[in-house]
């Protein structure tokens, strides 16, 4: 039975959100109050449970004896890729083992904690604009002395704040699609002596040479997307028995839809019969995307024959000033320019290639789709690794000239094609749509083998709420 009730609006301070928690816990009800969205939250752990919709009601479900076990994924948007796979993670959830767990998807340290943890996407956004100041912080924070110190001043200055965020979702499993997301949570649950009992798991989301604060030791499973990844998790300390490499969690809308490529061209208005090329730069349009497609513009038009031989479809992401300028141009091919697409899998399925900066999401999308992939940039660090994986293993090629890009794509479209279905072929070889189910059923795994023990609630009176 489902019965919604209107949330009350309330703003709190987290001592008395705390304090709420903690005196609140006596007839076995609790009271958890969240400042930022500013609605009370009730709870009871004996008969009922309930949920916030995002219209801010709280449904009050009837539950039996075995509730549902609650998942949260710990994300955020700094890029579109640990979205991306946070929500193929959820799907696949939903789609194996429906009701059976509850998955809330969310970016903790914006909700609840302050600078500079609250303010990651725009810090990223900024360091990513200038290059260098990324590969300086990228490299120098590398050592685990650096990265886990700095973490745990941070963990010990936010503890009250990430408890709260964590807890409101009284999470049996923890998973982390976030390189900064280890340390801090896992802090957290060893101060509150709760490693026992909630599983926390690693998902890691970049394909090669990622940081070194995607390895935390005392996961209970680190989920590596290739053997490049594994080695460096191994060499960083953790087990055989915590690593699995399954692949990269993409949305199962990519490997379990049978796509057409006529149909989609008809639904999304594409030229019929003319090749197709995405350009694109990650979830916030990155990368040298305008230049690129100016000059393509010029290079898939045949000028002897007066007419083109491919078409070109640019996806901006969030960046709207360069979905609107390129809206702005002339063109004398047929150009589609997007904003922010939900329904990639689309996209992508219409193309016959893809020119994009090494996002690992974008990449292990297009193998899937079986595109033969143009690299055009790479953010320094996490992303490096990126380029031989496709290039060594024939999917693609790695330039960072608008030109040579451009040549590159023309030929494919006439003289080369050839090249083309064979770096297809290769791309998918390398395509591991399977991954995120593999991930979901090994964590399904892992809850069975705790039992009971992941669906205890919390107690509210341990040690480090009582210090407060
Ligand atoms: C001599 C000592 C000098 C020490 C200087 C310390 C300065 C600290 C300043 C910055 C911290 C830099 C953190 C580096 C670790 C980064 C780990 C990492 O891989 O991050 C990647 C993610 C983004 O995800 C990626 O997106 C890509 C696409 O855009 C792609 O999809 C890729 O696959 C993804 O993985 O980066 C972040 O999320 C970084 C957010 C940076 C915010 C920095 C400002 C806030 C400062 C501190 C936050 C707390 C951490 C401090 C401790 C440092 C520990 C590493
Ligand atoms: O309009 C867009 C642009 C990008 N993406 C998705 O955003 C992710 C980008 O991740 P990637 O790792 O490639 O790069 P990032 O954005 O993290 O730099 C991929 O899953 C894309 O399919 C999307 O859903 N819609």
């Amino acid at each position: 039975m489902v019965m919604k009730v209107a949330s009350p609006e309330k703003v709190v301070s987290i001592t008395e959100k705390v304090w709420q928690r903690v005196y609140g816990g006596i007839n076995n009800n609790c009271y958890y109050y969240h400042h930022h969205r500013k609605h009370q939250r009730r709870c009871s752990y004996e008969s009922e449970d309930e949920y916030e919709d995002e219209d801010g009601t709280i449904q009050l479900m009837q539950m039996g004896a075995e509730r549902s076990k609650n998942v949260l994924i710990l994300m955020s948007d700094t890029g579109g890729g640990h979205r991306a796979s946070a929500e193929a993670i959820r799907e696949a959830f939903r789609i194996e083992f429906g009701d059976e767990y509850r998955i809330y998807v969310k970016d903790v340290w914006k909700e609840y904690t302050g600078w500079p943890l609250n303010d990651m996407e725009r810090s990223y956004k900024f360091m990513v604009k200038h290059v260098q100041l990324w590969k300086v912080a990228f490299h120098s924070t590398s050592p685990r002395w650096i990265h886990s110190s700095y973490l745990a001043a941070i963990a010990s200055y936010y503890a009250k704040e990430v408890e709260a965020g964590l807890m409101e979702y009284k999470p049996d499993i923890i998973i982390s699609v976030h390189p900064l997301m280890q340390h801090i949570p896992l802090s957290v649950l060893k101060w509150k002596s709760l490693q026992k009992k909630v599983i926390f798991v690693t998902v890691i989301t970049d394909l090669n040479t990622c940081h070194p604060t995607w390895f935390h030791p005392r996961v209970n499973r680190c989920y590596c997307p290739s053997k490049e990844v594994a080695k460096r998790a191994l060499y960083d300390g953790l087990e055989e028995s915590q690593i699995q490499v399954f692949g990269l969690p993409i949305r199962p809308s990519f490997a379990r839809a049978v796509l057409s490529k006529d149909d989609l061209r008809k639904e999304l208005e594409l030229d019929p019969d003319l090749p197709a090329v995405l350009l694109m730069g990650g979830g916030e349009g990155m990368g040298p995307v305008k230049k690129t497609a100016m000059v393509l513009g010029e290079s898939l038009y045949d000028n002897d024959q007066g007419k083109p031989i491919g078409q070109l479809i640019i996806i901006c992401g969030r960046n709207k000033a360069l979905a609107s300028t390129l809206e702005s141009l002339e063109w004398k091919i047929p150009v589609k320019v997007r904003g922010f697409e939900t329904q990639m899998e689309k996209w992508m399925g219409a193309c016959d290639c893809i020119i994009t900066k090494a996002g690992p999401g974008t990449i292990a999308e297009a193998l899937i789709r079986g595109l033969p992939i143009v690299l055009n940039d790479y953010i320094p660090g996490q992303e490096k690794g990126n380029v031989p994986y496709v290039v060594d293993n024939g999917a693609g090629v790695f330039t960072r000239s608008p030109k040579e890009t451009a040549r590159i794509v023309s030929e494919w479209f006439s003289t080369k094609t050839d090249e083309l279905k064979r770096m297809s072929e290769n791309a998918l070889k390398l395509a591991q749509p399977e991954a995120v189910f593999d991930i979901v059923k090994d964590i399904h795994e892992l809850a069975c083998q705790r039992g009971p023990l992941a669906n205890i609630p919390y107690d509210s009176t341990s040690s480090l709420t009582n210090v407060i």
